[in-house]
């Protein structure tokens, strides 16, 4: 009789307490969500460690995210996924990259058993170079549309995931990349490379997005200072200004310490920590939401300035006789 009454008290102080939340956080919590809460607080509680340690299943599962251009696994044991950008040479963000990237990030956000995820390259040197130039360059109506309406649903997917999400940055993450480790919130980097948003270096201007995600990570009078001047900083500089939150020596450290990092909210209830992180991104998540459609004619007619077409060449010429050298 006891056991039942508490169970029933509990539930109810439960579900009292996540209601009262909601309209707080006007946060949209789903049935799922609440079935996995009731079930960490009240039964997981209950079960004989050695039982539940029976029924994890260890293995490492490889996902499909339909695309050779992203790589998923999961760690059955810890529910932990890794996605791995894999675009030779510099994993620039093209569509069909962001499509695999789009659709690894929803993928998880529908897979119950992810409990965070480590974004990573399987590049030895780059992490990701940014946007493909190639797609801002001359570009097809149609396809620059999509292009961009799919960079702002992985920022949206990225930045708003339920999941936590370390970046373990394995090279160089220029503009693009770095925008793509921002989203995350944690930032793990190997030494001797660079980072930064550095538009500005090219002549063309980082959307507000762009800006808000290096204010989620770093203070405004630094942040003004780097986006004004595009300046890339080194991993022992970006550590300095809290653009990245540790260094590793390899990728294997790196992607050792992202776990290290996501293993902690093991012991966080998984509602209380999602509510904070959306309530805490809520206003940049709500602008996009509300903003795709002026995003993207700002970003069109931008692109299709004689002016920026121009920066854009001589960016790339840059690129092509650093090859040569
Ligand atoms: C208009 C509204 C705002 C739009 C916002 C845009 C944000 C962006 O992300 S713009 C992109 C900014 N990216 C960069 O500035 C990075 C440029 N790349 C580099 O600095 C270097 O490539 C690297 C440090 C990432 C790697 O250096 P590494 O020596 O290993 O390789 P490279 O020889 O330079 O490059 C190999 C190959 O890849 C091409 N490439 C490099 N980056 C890009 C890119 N972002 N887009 C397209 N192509 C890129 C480079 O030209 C080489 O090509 P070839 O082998 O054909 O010569």
């Amino acid at each position: 009789m006891l056991p039942t009454m508490m169970f029933v008290i509990d539930t109810a102080g439960l579900v009292l307490r996540l209601f009262l939340l909601l309209p707080i956080y006007r946060i949209k919590v789903n049935f799922l969500d609440f079935v996995r809460y009731a079930k960490m607080m009240n039964i997981t509680r209950q079960l004989r460690p050695s039982l539940a340690k029976a029924l994890m299943p260890t293995a490492m599962r490889a996902m499909s995210a339909d695309s050779k251009l992203v790589e998923l696994t999961m760690n059955e044991k810890t529910g932990i996924a890794t996605v791995t950008m894999n675009r030779p040479p510099v994993n620039s963000l093209n569509l069909e990259l962001l499509q695999g990237l789009l659709k690894a990030f929803e993928g998880l956000e529908d897979d119950r058993k992810c409990r965070g995820m480590i974004l990573t390259s399987s590049s030895p040197t780059v992490f990701s170079a940014g946007l493909d130039i190639m797609e801002m360059y001359k570009p097809k109506p149609d396809r620059v549309k999509e292009f961009w309406t799919t960079l702002q649903d992985v920022w949206l997917a990225l930045y708003g995931s339920s999941f936590p999400t370390v970046a373990a940055i394995n090279g160089h993450s220029p503009a693009g990349g770095c925008l793509l480790s921002l989203c995350c919130e944690y930032r793990i980097m190997c030494p001797n490379y660079s980072i930064g948003l550095n538009e500005t270096k090219l002549g063309i201007v980082a959307p507000k997005w762009f800006m808000s995600s290096m204010l989620g990570a770093i203070p405004y009078r630094e942040a003004e200072l780097a986006l004004t001047s595009g300046r890339m900083f080194s991993t022992d500089e970006a550590l300095k200004i809290g653009l990245i939150d540790e260094v590793a020596s390899d990728k294997a450290d790196a992607i050792a310490k992202s776990e290290k990092f996501l293993s902690q909210f093991a012991k966080i209830h998984p509602i209380a920590r999602k509510l904070t992180k959306l309530n805490l991104r809520h206003s940049a998540l709500e602008w996009m939401q509300e903003n795709k459609e002026l995003d993207l004619n700002i970003f069109i007619s931008f692109v299709g300035q004689p002016i920026v077409q121009k920066s854009l060449e001589k960016y790339l010429e840059g690129l092509k006789a650093k090859q040569a050298k």
